[in-house]
């Protein structure tokens, strides 16, 4: 069959559809070059704007950071500062006009383009630390009956791992981890293994930070600095009652003090203990292994309380470490022997009730506190386990048993009680030590049994690899565990002692009020025949 041509109208109409087709496109291409050159041209004209609204949000945002790290006891100074500036710069002539003219010269310097921005993302090595971070969790955060799981061997870290920062060497510093709801992130055993798998792959020698978000599944690693361990002892901006323990991470500690340091000063975060009436922790126990620093936390404490109050120091070491304190303002002894220690405590628990006594019949005639109960009493006992075991084997009273008294009634009494023990003792001290002293301190390297059974919680930071003396763990109450590091406050008569912390140390001393000669010589022996007469101070607090 002959085909039958097209009807004529319809192929000269699709030819002409195919022209006007081809019309519009260049009509589009036209008004879209038109358009880019527009546009260039505007954005060339308003470069200069663009750049300085840049700047200017730079510089407000860096403004805001300052103000927000500025402690807030310095704002004052701060506003005042700039209130200044800003009257002066109104006050001279053109004043007004130069200051808008620095400005949008800051604001447009500021606002410059820096070059090449980084590459978003991370680098091929990074991508790979990622990777195997991810595959090692897999087997912690899968399960075989998840549908859809979020972790899996070759699967996307992408989705596990949504923010993560490296360091200078391309470590990790920062990692936030998604895992499955269904991980028991509630059981310690649980969590403690994925910390410690953490720790393992990210590089260890490092101290890292665990923030478990159990409500949104999250975990959130984090690397810390190292405390510094060169402040040396001075006298703290604290209120009477506060004890600065030692310093710690400014993510868990409000509060900054200022310190000096050489010739510089610088805000700190400190672990500050309150004692006294008010205080939920009255007295607190210090654990940790020989050579931690646990003499030298007792030192900075003694220190810090001669400011206010009056010190009993008993000693089961026998090593004389506090030696300095013999004779000085408010040290009402310092016992190194068991008779000595035994008659001290003895009178620490009369005084005690004799100030409980005291305030209750003042309170009970509607008066205040008599002066002589306001003074604060400080005991302050390094390894009186020794002493137990001395005492046990000569059929002798327990000195720790006489702790009782002022571990029961210390709060009411404005009596503090400090024990600092070595591990092989824990077992030793008594039930009330254990029961009343609700601050804790653990010092040097710790197992986390050892960690939990002291604190009562574990810590959310790994331990360190070397632990520098001085460095540990402090809790209060059932506040948080803190990272600690203790102000060297070295025994000044340890020829060890550099010349610059002797010299801090010996500063903060009292004055010497009792001449040394005066002091018995026996005193700092360990083994003492006699019993030790009771200080005189206690004598004439006993006999008041
Ligand atoms: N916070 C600190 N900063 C700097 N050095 C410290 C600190 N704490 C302790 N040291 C140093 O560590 C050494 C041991 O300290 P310290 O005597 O206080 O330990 P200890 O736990 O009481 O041990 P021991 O009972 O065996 O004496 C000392 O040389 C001391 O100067």
């Amino acid at each position: 069959m002959a085909r039958r041509p097209l009807p004529r109208i319809l192929s000269t109409g699709s030819a002409q559809i195919a022209r006007s087709r081809e019309l519009a496109r260049t009509q589009l291409a036209r008004s879209r070059e038109l358009a880019r050159t527009a546009s260039d041209s505007a954005s060339d004209v308003l470069h200069p704007l663009i750049t300085i609204t840049r700047g200017l949000r730079r510089l407000a945002s860096a403004g805001r950071r300052k103000w927000a790290d500025t402690p807030k006891d310095r704002r004052g100074s701060l506003l005042f500062m700039v209130a200044s500036v800003i009257l002066v710069v109104a006050l001279v002539p053109y004043g007004p006009l130069l200051a808008v003219i620095t400005l949008m010269a800051a604001a447009a310097w500021q606002g410059r383009d820096r070059g090449p921005s980084a590459p978003e993302g991370p680098d091929a090595s990074q991508t790979e630390r990622l990777r195997s971070l991810y595959e090692a969790l897999v087997p912690y955060f899968s399960a075989a009956e998840d549908p859809a799981p979020l972790y899996a061997h070759g699967g996307e870290w992408e989705k596990a791992f949504p923010e993560y920062e490296f360091d200078g060497t391309g470590r990790v510093s920062s990692l936030l981890i998604r895992y499955p709801a269904y991980f028991t992130d509630g059981e310690a055993q649980s969590r403690a293994r994925i910390e410690h798998l953490l720790t393992a792959k990210s590089g260890r020698g490092r101290e890292y930070h665990f923030l478990w978000d159990e409500e949104g599944n999250e975990l959130t690693v984090t690397v810390l600095a190292p405390l510094p361990t060169d402040i040396a002892a001075q006298r703290f901006v604290t209120a009477p009652g506060e004890t600065v323990l030692g310093f710690t991470d400014d993510s868990q500690v409000q509060r900054t003090l200022p310190v000096i340091h050489g010739e510089e000063q610088r805000d700190v975060p400190p672990v500050v203990w309150r004692t006294g009436i008010r205080s939920t922790e009255p007295h607190l126990l210090v654990m940790g292994q020989p050579g931690s620093g646990t003499s030298t936390l007792l030192r900075s404490i003694a220190l810090q309380a001669l400011q206010y109050g009056d010190v009993v120091i008993v000693e089961g070491g026998g090593t004389g470490e506090y030696a300095c304190l013999i004779g000085r303002d408010g040290v009402l002894a310092v016992e190194c022997g068991p008779a000595g220690a035994l008659a001290s405590l003895e009178w620490a628990a009369t005084e005690t009730e004799r100030r409980l006594i005291a305030v209750n019949r003042a309170r009970q005639a509607g008066n205040p506190p008599p002066d002589d109960t306001k003074r604060p009493l400080w005991l302050l006992l390094d390894r009186p386990t020794a002493f137990s075991h001395l005492a046990a084997a000569d059929h002798r009273k327990d000195p720790q048993a006489l702790l009782q008294v002022p571990l029961r009634h210390g709060r009411a009494a404005g009596v503090t009680v400090v024990v600092a023990e070595q591990w092989d003792g824990l077992d030793a001290l008594s039930d009330a030590v254990r029961q009343h002293t609700r601050a804790r301190v653990v010092l040097g390297p710790a197992t986390a049994e050892q960690l939990a059974a002291v604190l009562g919680a574990p810590p959310h930071t790994t331990p360190v690899a070397d632990v520098p003396p001085g460095r540990g763990y402090a809790r209060l109450g059932t506040g948080p565990v803190h990272r600690l590091q203790v102000p060297a406050t070295p025994d000044p008569y340890d020829d060890a002692t550099s010349d610059a912390h002797r010299q801090a140390v010996l500063e903060l001393l009292p004055e010497r009020t009792t001449p040394m000669e005066a002091e018995p010589p026996a005193r700092l022996e360990k083994a003492e025949p006699e019993p030790e007469p009771v200080p005189a101070k206690a004598v004439v607090a006993e006999t008041t």
